[in-house]
């Protein structure tokens, strides 16, 4: 479990990014943060790993307050991907995969045999283990970013606005990929995003944050949408739009789920089962 007790970060310029968080985030979930820019989620992140340390309060990772961990050596034990993946541009994919358990020391010769079975993972052909990331898509990239962050094989798994640049369609397939990630590894993984649709369909828990890192409602996102904490929440999420009501259709003997918009949502299976929609993402208004 990682806890947060009453963190500040005040930048020096004078910035309160967090102003007072208190959070625990359980083990082997996925817990979402999300919020408008400037809400402090980063800062958030970046404070588990201390590649930001806080100006007063504590965090903890099962008990351990990380400020008595040395801070290179608790950054190499969790993984962490970022949105524009930071890979490095000079180095091949297999090898930025590898980076971090040869740092770590692990001999060359397993570091990119694990990096080979990882890119099995995330779901890279291993025929571009020798290109070069500008020889990759956006989602090609990303992948490697995942594949690198799940390198040392933590318990931790830091995911700052990953799928942030990529198109839509591939957006949906790294996120797809996420959940079959988390199915098979059961990391803690701590997602930050803006987008509260990937928010929903990613997080077991959803944090909802507003300026100063100030937690407006946390809980699972059925229990958010059924009980948006006020008006800010009720807007953010759509609720008040009517935009996640869904509703269903016979078409052809088929029943089909369909949005607000009257946009198809997905297809009920034979025993229209409630969670039947789950695939297409639309369980969000379920
Ligand atoms: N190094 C810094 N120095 C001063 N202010 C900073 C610094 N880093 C972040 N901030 C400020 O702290 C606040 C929170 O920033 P943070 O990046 O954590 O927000 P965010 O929710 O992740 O935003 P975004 O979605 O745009 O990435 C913002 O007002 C930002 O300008």
């Amino acid at each position: 479990m990682i806890e947060f007790r009453d963190v500040v970060k005040q930048f020096p310029d004078g910035t309160v990014a967090v102003d007072g968080f208190s959070l625990q985030i359980p083990a082997r979930e996925v817990t979402v943060l999300v919020g408008s820019s400037g809400s402090g989620k980063t800062t958030l992140m970046r404070m588990i790993n201390r590649m930001v340390d806080p100006t007063s309060g504590v965090i903890e990772i099962d008990g351990q307050d990380v400020s008595t961990i040395e801070p290179v050596k608790l950054r190499r034990s969790i993984g962490y991907v970022m949105q524009n993946s930071g890979l490095l541009p000079h180095r091949r994919v297999v090898d930025n995969i590898a980076t971090v358990p040869l740092l770590n020391g692990v001999s060359k010769k397993d570091a990119r045999q694990r990096a080979l079975e990882l890119m099995d993972t995330v779901g890279l052909d291993r025929a571009m283990a020798e290109r070069y990331p500008s020889q990759l898509s956006g989602g090609q990239q990303q992948r490697v970013g995942v594949a690198r962050g799940l390198a040392v094989d933590p318990n931790i798994l830091l995911m700052d606005e990953p799928f942030g640049a990529v198109d839509p369609i591939v957006r949906d397939e790294l996120q797809q990929e996420v959940l079959r990630l988390q199915r098979e590894l059961g990391k803690t993984i701590v997602f930050v995003t803006h987008d509260i649709d990937e928010a929903f369909l990613l997080g077991d828990r959803v944090v909802i944050l507003e300026p100063g890192g100030k937690i407006v409602q946390v809980g699972e996102p059925e229990q958010i949408l059924a009980h948006p904490a006020n008006d800010f929440v009720r807007t953010f999420v759509g609720a008040d739009r009517g935009k996640r009501k869904l509703s269903v259709r016979d078409v052809d003997g088929k029943r089909i789920v369909v949005d607000a918009d009257g946009h198809p949502a997905g297809v009920l299976d034979e025993s229209g089962g409630a969670g039947a929609a789950a695939s297409t993402g639309a369980a969000a208004g379920s």
